[in-house]
């Protein structure tokens, strides 16, 4: 029925070309702190519009990926096209469902590229959290219009007279316009479509008499018909056989197939201006579907680039590598596809001595990272060896009047004005000798807590080299304050630290604040007096001895005892501060097998070499492959 009168609609739009109506259109994300019931809400919209039907559906049905499911986290923005009847009128609702950990903060300002408004969320017993924050003045700073929603209402321990007042308190929401809602039972979400008709406008400056334009702002990787491309279309109609141009890559593409997503692909003749929707026309790759381009009409002159987003700017970066060499042209394909889904990583080349030829990945934050490396494994089957995340990328002011200077690694060095230097592998750290000055970038952090855990959290922020530049009252009971830390101390497992002495109470959400001089030395790890570039780090002068220290003990921890002893050292040009040592071991996995079963001996070595191929040798001892992860994790 809808299905029909969508077509309807826009067959009539398409021969009318002279209407510039929109006004039965509105595109909105949601946005919230994590857990405050995003992807909840988004069910019950699908649910009352008829989308999916009542029941018949896994919760939280716009988070498919199976990394989503398993760690009950959206990663991943998901739009879904909705028909809603509002007094006799048939109205399209675009939602995009966004992820509320702040690693995935790129999916929400591209997601907002292609809105006019969005839905904050708030959980009714947890209140304002940083991420709140952060999303609203997102929103705010895009002009969007802001739906204030509170969440779980149903709760025993839900406070909305409290929470009102904070909305109030922080963004100046007047309480009667914040709608109260259980997305859980439903209660009240029927006021949300109401009020995203009437209080969301539809899609401004599009134009359906002017030439097809549109902005490219999500994409993913198909095995049959390849890229599958999402758009917002700001102006004209495009229909299946048209041809059109990407301006960033200039290449031109003929459709073969477009329509909505609902949330899975529903083909359609034609989509128009104000619409949210997918088309297929034989991209190949994540540098054709470049996210933020602007698509238009092939052979049109002069086109104006659709206002897009900020390019994320990444945080943390580990090499990937594959575990054998033969499996590098199927890692390079599976990186290829994944980037296009997940556009907010950066990838470079890089080769190691010990592992081979692989890449260099910039991610959002350790989540990201850890998200991307499942993904990898559970959708392309890749498996891989990923380095040491470095959390830092260093800024040098080098003393060039030393001539002939040689930099290692110069290809993955950027030059940043015309004395300095940027890198971001510790691998290329240059020699101190030739170094003036150190800068490490800097972001500004903010926290809401409870005002009773203020003392711990301000000793937490201290031990990590934060300075406190602001604080304010929340309500009575609760406090924001903002510090200037270091990335480098806040980047792995800050916001766990910050969990664990609030009870959970306390959020966090940061926003990055240029460079600040630095005193940082690089610290070498040793396994058997062989350095291994990619177990060494980078650190502040007076964290290198506590460092090496706890990375010698979980490297002692992760280290399997192999057959000769293993000395692990950490050393700050040339001097030890930390050793740990693994004693030797000669494992006979078939000593239970007496007499002469021959095929349990066979199964018990065979099962051996198996865990031997998940091994790498380096430094000619065998180290499982998650080893450089777990020296990260504290
Ligand atoms: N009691 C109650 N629980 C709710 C309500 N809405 C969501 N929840 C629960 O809150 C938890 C988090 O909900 P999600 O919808 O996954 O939250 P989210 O904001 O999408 O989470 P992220 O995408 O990971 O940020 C789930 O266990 C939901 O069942 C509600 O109205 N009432």
């Amino acid at each position: 029925m809808w299905k029909s009168r969508l077509i309807c609609h826009a067959l009539k739009v398409s021969s009318r070309n002279k209407t510039t109506d929109v006004s039965w259109i509105r595109n909105f994300s949601i946005i919230a702190h994590i857990d405050h019931g995003k992807s909840t809400l988004a069910d019950r919209l699908l649910e009352l519009t008829g989308t999916i039907g009542k029941g018949s559906h896994e919760a939280q049905m716009l988070d498919r990926l199976q990394v989503e499911r398993e760690r009950g986290i959206t990663v991943k923005a998901q739009t879904a096209t909705l028909v809603y009847n509002y007094q006799g009128i048939d109205y399209l609702l675009n939602l995009i469902d966004t992820p509320g950990h702040v690693d995935f903060s790129f999916e929400v300002s591209r997601s907002l590229a292609a809105c006019q408004g969005v839905i904050l969320l708030v959980d009714a017993n947890q209140g304002v959290q940083a991420q709140t924050v952060a999303n609203f003045f997102l929103a705010f700073s895009k002009n969007l219009t802001i739906l204030p929603v509170m969440n779980k209402i149903d709760l025993k321990n839900a406070d909305p007279e409290s929470v009102g007042t904070q909305m109030k308190n922080i963004f100046e929401f007047e309480p009667k316009d914040i709608l109260r809602i259980s997305a859980k039972t439903g209660l009240n979400v029927e006021s949300v479509l109401q009020s995203i008709v009437e209080r969301i406008p539809p899609p401004k400056h599009c134009d359906i008499t002017k030439p097809f334009r549109a902005l490219l702002f999500d994409s993913w990787y198909d095995r049959y018909r390849g890229v599958i491309a999402v758009i917002a279309v700001i102006d004209g109609v495009i229909r299946s056989g048209d041809s059109i141009s990407a301006k960033h890559t200039g290449k031109s593409y003929e459709i073969k197939d477009l329509g909505i997503l609902r949330p899975n692909e529903v083909s359609l003749p034609c989509i128009q201006a104000g619409q949210v929707g997918y088309v297929v026309c034989n991209m190949r790759s994540s540098t054709e579907a470049k996210i933020g381009d602007t698509l238009f009409k092939k052979g049109l002159a002069n086109v104006e680039e659709v206002a897009s987003f900020r390019q994320s700017k990444p945080m943390v970066f580990a090499g990937v590598y594959p575990m054998d060499q033969s499996e590098t042209p199927a890692l390079r394909s599976a990186l290829e596809k994944l980037t296009l889904n997940d556009s907010s990583v950066t990838v470079a080349k890089e080769s190691s001595a010990a592992l081979g030829q692989g890449w260099r990945l910039g991610f959002l934050g350790l989540l990201h990272m850890e998200v991307f490396n499942q993904r990898l494994e559970q959708e392309y089957g890749a498996e891989v060896i990923v380095t040491v995340p470095s959390v830092i990328s260093i800024l040098f002011k080098i003393c060039w009047s030393l001539t002939n200077i040689r930099l290692h690694g110069e290809k993955n060095i950027k030059k940043y004005g015309a004395t300095d230097i940027i890198v971001n592998n510790p691998a290329f750290f240059p020699d101190p000798s030739i170094i003036e000055q150190y800068f490490e970038p800097m972001v500004l952090g903010t926290i809401i807590t409870p005002d009773i855990y203020m003392g711990p959290i301000m000793s937490l922020a201290l031990d990590r080299r934060g300075i406190q530049v602001d604080s304010k009252n929340v309500d009575n009971s609760r406090v924001m304050m903002q510090f200037r830390f270091p990335l480098n101390e806040i980047a792995v497992d800050f916001y766990d630290a910050l969990k664990s002495l609030s009870s959970g109470y306390a959020s966090f959400d940061y926003e990055e604040d240029g460079f600040e001089e630095s005193d940082i030395v690089k610290l070498h790890i040793m396994l058997n007096g062989e350095v291994v570039e990619e177990l060494s780090t980078v650190v502040h002068t007076s964290k290198a001895r506590k460092y090496g220290k706890e990375i010698c003990l979980r490297l002692q921890e992760t280290i399997p005892r192999q057959m000769f002893q293993v000395a692990i050292q950490a050393a700050v040009g040339g001097k030890v501060v930390a050793r740990e040592n693994v004693a030797a071991l000669r494992k006979d996995v078939t000593a239970k097998c007496y007499g002469g079963d021959i095929s349990r001996r066979m199964k018990l070595l065979k099962r051996q070499a198996e865990g031997k191929k998940r091994m790498k040798s380096i430094a000619n001892i065998e180290l499982p492959r998650d080893t450089f992860i777990k020296v990260l994790k504290r």
